[in-house]
């Protein structure tokens, strides 16, 4: 008897058959996707692709159990892949594993198109904004779900009829002034993100020598502090300097100097950075007198930690207290925490000397980098007088660590299927298309801790018209990009193929005028032509990117054609969709652009679990790398007025897990 025939009696042969056609994607393998994909397959779905970028650490096979040993260091998705489809041999499943970013240019709306559903089971923002996206201009129904310790959610979101991903606002990334990180930290985690985001990216990280004098020269451009700039010019120089010295033996002993050393002597010359009450000037550390033991330690602004010693003077505490707790969870003293900023520092220069082009980034699971934050994070703790961290407590605030229950990413994994099979119900048959017919309601559900009833649920809220996300106009375009101009576009497509749409309330003798955008790129607007005649691949306009129209008036919803790959068939330049859209009014311009400091929670849900609301980058224009021009820019205009000041008020560095943003 094949092993599906109970869930095809429990189901009924229509929507089994759905089960078993529909061609579903699941985005992340790790926690809930491991659970997931188990439950898909024995439930006997037989058409799944499962993306993942990542490769299988130690630290998920307490709770990813499609893993084992030694698959340590593989493809999450390709093992996971591989396991699972043991689990239902009888269903001939196929299960299409690929390595990769759901990010990547490949996965444009043409591809998204060809699933019937998506679940996320990801674990970061930014990736589940893109799949928001890409569903909802695709009009591919999403499955979106998070957990965090014993909380967990799962929120399906269907265009048109429930809101999506963007409609909420989410809270805003922790945050801290840019002072408070380079110059006046007061809390262990100041230091952390200093070490992090700072010290890091300048040592190992890409080195923006172009883009650092490109912003400075603009900034006093602009009228800033002329000698503010020249300090930070000086500063961005001497680091260029010691990161060049850093392979030599005395490399990151020279580093330890600078930054700890003279850097901080410089700070304590501005003498009117003190005056500020409360405020506590730092002590410059000596290598020599830390590792021969005769460096005074600065007292400590904070209760002693009783866990472990710090310091030279207390080197020698209970040995028997340090044999007790775990390596990780005993406190470095300072001589120690010296010695691994030091060999730290030396194992990463190895690695950027061995691999030129590729450079370091934070990952709390790597070792060297952990080493070097956790050693960078207590030494600047230490000269500021500010408690030290255990290596464990700083890869938990490093890494952004959530706790992670396998129970919970189970129960959620289970309700995604329930969802799932509420979306199903009403959707057409792939192999026989129809009209969808209204099928169950489908539910928001969420795992509380409450011992009486742990399982709520509440009814999906529509769509926030003012949602620019959801209710904008997506339209693919299938480009050759070398062939097609920026001129052939506006002309052909906008004011040729587009200005047939139907707008609504247009007036007859209207005349709309356009600009286009790619991002937060201006490229062409009715005053400005210079590009007219650069293919879009000259615009750095590739596949997966999308180009937006909006009217100068901005008195219609934007239209954002999504680049797809070229027809190779093709003739013209470029296809589109035999039918323009119907493009309708935009909301009423709202009185303030700032963000509400609130969340808004749906009722009845949960607080906001970390991993489903966790840190928001405000809009796509303050995501990650947006501080940098796009290559070769060329005639291309910056950002919008209105961009710029979002960005101005916002992001100077916004980390690339989107956890801490330094103001
Ligand atoms: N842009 C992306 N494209 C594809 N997969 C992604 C993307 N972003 C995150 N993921 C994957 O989503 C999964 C989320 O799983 P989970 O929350 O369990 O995280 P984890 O990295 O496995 O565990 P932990 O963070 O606790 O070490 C991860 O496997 C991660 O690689
Ligand atoms: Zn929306």
């Amino acid at each position: 008897m094949p092993r599906s025939t109970y869930t095809e009696a429990l189901l009924g042969p229509e929507l089994f058959k759905k089960v078993k056609e529909t061609r579903i994607l699941v985005v992340g393998a790790g926690g809930i996707g491991c659970e997931l994909l188990k439950n898909l397959v024995l439930v006997g779905f037989a058409n799944i692709e499962i993306i993942d970028l990542d490769t299988i650490d130690l630290s998920n096979l307490n709770r990813q159990f499609l893993f084992r040993k030694p698959d340590i260091s593989k493809p999450k998705a390709l093992v996971a892949a591989a396991t699972a489809r043991h689990f239902n041999p009888s269903s001939g499943i196929d299960i299409h594993a690929r390595h990769g970013n759901v990010k990547d240019s490949v996965n444009d709306l043409e591809w998204i198109k060809g699933f019937g559903l998506v679940m996320n089971a990801l674990d970061n923002m930014d990736a589940r904004r893109h799949v928001n996206r890409l569903c909802q201009a695709a009009n591919v129904p999403l499955i979106e779900s998070g957990t965090a310790g014993y909380l967990g959610q799962v929120t399906p979101m269907i265009k048109d009829e429930t809101e999506c991903f963007d409609c909420v606002p989410k809270p805003a990334p922790k945050s801290f002034p840019v002072c408070t990180i380079r110059s006046t930290p007061s809390e262990p985690i100041h230091c952390i993100v200093w070490g992090k985001t700072y010290l890091f990216g300048k040592l190992f990280g890409e080195d923006d020598e172009d883009m650092d004098t490109e912003e400075l020269d603009k900034a006093k451009a602009s009228g800033e502090n002329a000698e503010e700039i020249e300090n930070l010019k000086k500063e961005a120089t001497a680091f260029r300097e010691v990161r060049k010295n850093l392979g030599e033996e005395d490399g990151p002993q020279r580093v330890f100097h600078k930054v700890f050393n003279e850097d901080i002597n410089r700070l304590l010359a501005m003498e009117d950075m003190w005056k500020k009450e409360g405020r506590i000037k730092p002590v410059p550390l000596e290598h020599e007198g830390i590792m021969n033991g005769t460096f005074a330690t600065p007292p400590s602004r904070q209760a002693p930690s009783t866990s472990a010693p710090n310091g030279t003077a207390q080197t020698n505490g209970s040995s028997a207290q340090k044999k007790q707790s775990l390596k990780d969870q005993r406190e470095l003293t300072l001589k120690e925490n010296l010695e691994l900023f030091i060999d730290s520092c030396k194992r990463l220069s190895a690695r950027s000397i061995a691999y030129p082009d590729t450079p370091l980034s934070f990952d709390k699971d790597d070792d060297d980098t952990l080493d070097f934050v956790l050693a960078t994070a207590n030494l600047r703790a230490t000269a500021y007088g500010i408690a030290n961290k255990t290596r464990f407590q700083v890869k938990e605030m490093a890494g952004n660590i959530i706790p992670a229950i396998a129970t919970t990413n189970a129960i959620i994994a289970g309700l995604i299927v329930m969802q799932s099979l509420n979306i199903l119900r009403r959707l057409p048959l792939p192999s026989a298309p129809a009209e969808s017919s209204a099928g169950p309601a489908i539910r928001n559900v969420f795992l509380r801790t409450d011992a009486i009833k742990p399982l709520g649920y509440s009814m999906p809220a529509k769509a926030d018209k003012k949602c620019s996300v959801c209710r904008d106009i997506y339209v693919p375009i299938k480009v050759d990009l070398e062939k097609c101009t920026l001129r052939a576009f506006v002309d052909e497509v906008v004011k040729g193929w587009l200005s047939k749409a139907e707008f609504e309330g247009k007036d007859e003798d209207e005349d709309i005028e356009w600009t286009i955008f790619e991002g937060g790129r201006l490229l062409a607007d009715p005053d400005f032509d210079d590009n007219h005649e650069r293919t879009l691949d000259d615009l750095d306009v590739k596949r997966g990117k999308m180009l937006t129209v909006r009217d100068e008036d901005g008195k219609y919803r934007p239209v954002h054609f999504s680049i797809c790959e070229g027809d190779a068939q093709a003739t013209s330049p470029y296809s589109l969709p035999s039918e323009p859209p119907c493009v309708p009014l935009a909301p009423p311009a709202p009185a303030s652009r700032e963000p509400s400091e609130e969340p808004i929670i749906l009722d009845s849900m949960p607080p906001p679990t970390n991993n489903v609301s966790e840190n928001t980058p405000i809009s796509s224009t303050t995501a990650v790398g947006t501080k940098r021009s796009a290559p070769d820019d060329g005639d291309v205009k910056g950002a919008t007025e209105e961009e710029q000041v979002v960005k101005k008020r916002k992001v100077v560095v916004l980390d690339e897990e989107d956890d801490f943003e330094i103001l």
